[in-house]
């Protein structure tokens, strides 16, 4: 079994998932670097959502181990994970349609903060939230939307909302299931700028269909087919591999 870099900030070491009998993901090592946007990408079917659903804890392992800097989270819960700082960015349904944008990042601050669960709140505390609202909101690019609804919003502003409720946890490890999946030309190209901004002092590992947004992004591509790791290394590395031309070129076939 290899040993992690020393700047791994999150690994995994034979990581293996069975669904009845059938190996969805085979004996997978990986390592994020701290600081690094981290693709994993492949064909449909290459396994790619099974090991982000294993990385977060939202599915458990067959077989293998799952380190967050150094520590065995194999069997930790997903809340703790979260807690541990390896935050997963939600789907929409996370945002509350009826809420404002404000109010659903001060939401989110509030459970960070611990205070949905207090009864009493001083104003100075709920100032002090508001200010740190509207600079996620900014941070965002929402400033314009912050009272308008989160049913309200085009698609790409809501995923911006989401990644804003998501920033509102700070965390150092920020997880991307697709983050592009249904969007448009313009909104891609504000939330891969979203993304680059906000991935600075953190460390970003996101599945991605979107091969130019790969491109664009991400510093080290892990590219897996048929569960296992087929190629790995910078965009230009893995984009000129032979195996992972076949690999997508069979996958268009089908
Ligand atoms: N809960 C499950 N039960 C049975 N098989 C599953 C389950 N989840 C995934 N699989 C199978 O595991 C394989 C990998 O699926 P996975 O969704 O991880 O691939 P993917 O690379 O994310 O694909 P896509 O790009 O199409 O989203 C597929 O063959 C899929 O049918």
């Amino acid at each position: 079994m290899s040993s992690s870099p020393a700047d791994a900030i999150l690994s995994a070491r034979g990581l293996t998932k069975e669904f009845l009998g059938f190996r969805a993901v085979s004996d997978v090592d990986l390592d994020v670097r701290e600081g690094t946007i981290h693709a994993l990408i492949g064909p449909n079917g290459a396994g790619k959502t099974t090991v982000f659903n294993l990385l977060t804890k939202f599915l458990t392992p067959s077989s293998g181990t799952i380190f967050f800097r150094g520590d065995d989270i194999t069997g930790v819960k997903p809340a703790d994970v979260a807690r541990l700082g390896l935050v997963r960015s939600f789907q929409i349904s996370a945002v509350f349609p009826h809420l404002t944008v404000l109010d659903n990042v001060r939401v989110a601050l509030q459970r960070k903060a611990g205070l949905d669960t207090q009864f009493w709140r001083s104003n100075r505390v709920l100032d002090r939230l508001d200010d740190e609202a509207n600079r996620l909101i900014d941070a965002v690019g929402l400033s314009a939307f912050a009272g308008h609804d989160a049913a309200e919003l085009p698609y790409g502003r809501k995923r911006a909302l989401e990644i804003a409720t998501t920033l509102a946890l700070d965390p150092p490890v920020l997880l991307f299931d697709e983050p592009m999946a249904g969007m448009g030309v313009e909104d891609i190209g504000r939330i891969s700028d979203l993304i680059r901004r906000i991935a600075k002092g953190r460390t970003v590992l996101m599945v991605e269909h979107n091969l130019s947004v790969v491109a664009d992004l991400c510093d080290r591509v892990t590219v897996l087919a048929r569960g296992e790791i087929l190629a790995e290394g910078d965009y230009d590395t893995v984009s000129s591999d032979k195996r992972v031309r076949e690999a997508y070129m069979g996958s268009e076939d089908e």
